[in-house]
């Protein structure tokens, strides 16, 4: 077994997807958001990639959900912003998502044999979901706006961490190593650490700072989301 870490959607290759489990993961937000989601009760996620695509989707049974560039899309129900959607009980709804980011790089890894959603809020019950597959890994951080971005990086490094201490002989890539280095050097600056980051400033620009908050603690949800042909759910519901 060995994990391969990616560090933006742009890397990604086939290679890295095929015949493999891939964790998503878009901290800042799409990934929280999708794993938040599933805790608020709705019943599936379809990621799409454009907001025409979104609306395509529109029923009294969906919710739309979605930014640009950090700005709710008008006519949208909420932002991409896991802190205002976990204020409601979505029970028996079904959301739809487009990002900046995070739904570009769900559909770019739409081949792997199994695609999971994680981030900080479930790192360790999605990397034991992955291991349990017992196959290889990538860990694929969506990064933003064609960057790298430092807060996938870390939880790229803390998943990476906690596959070695459940399988002591997994082999990982140079770039796995150096982010789980990252993850130990600066894990205690969590969640304020996410401040500082391109993507948190930014986000900070337009007053999301409640969802920084949020997206930088570890392990407060169970919930692993999978993708089951053009939707996500929860592991649990499969
Ligand atoms: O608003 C978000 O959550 C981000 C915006 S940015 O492009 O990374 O600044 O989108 P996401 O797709 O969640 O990375």
């Amino acid at each position: 077994m060995r994990i391969e870490t990616v560090s933006t959607v742009e890397e990604i290759t086939t290679e890295h997807v095929n015949g493999r489990t891939v964790i998503v993961i878009d901290v800042l937000r799409a990934s929280s958001t999708m794993v938040t989601a599933l805790t608020s009760g709705f019943d599936s996620i379809t990621p799409v990639g454009t907001v025409n695509e979104a609306f395509a989707l529109q029923s009294k049974n969906t919710v739309l959900a979605g930014e640009w560039h950090c700005e709710k899309i008008d006519g949208f129900d909420y932002n991409n912003s896991p802190t205002v959607i976990r204020k409601k009980d979505h029970t028996g709804k079904h959301l739809v998502l487009t990002t900046t980011n995070g739904t570009k790089a769900v559909e770019k890894a739409a081949k792997a044999d199994m695609l999971l959603i994680g981030c900080f809020l479930n790192a360790t019950a999605c990397i034991t979901e992955a291991l349990v597959q017992n196959g290889d890994i990538t860990i694929y951080c969506a990064g933003s706006r064609n960057e790298f971005a430092l807060e996938d990086g870390l939880a790229a490094g803390l998943m990476v961490h906690l596959a070695k201490k459940q399988a002591p002989s997994i082999e990982t890539c140079d770039f796995s190593k150096a982010m789980e280095a990252c993850f130990l050097q600066l894990s205690k600056g969590l969640p304020d650490l996410l401040f500082t980051t391109t993507t948190g400033k930014r986000l900070t620009s337009h007053n999301y700072t409640d969802d920084i908050k949020y997206c930088g603690q570890i392990d407060i949800l169970q919930i692993v989301p999978i993708k089951k042909e053009n939707r996500i759910l929860s592991k649990t519901n499969t």
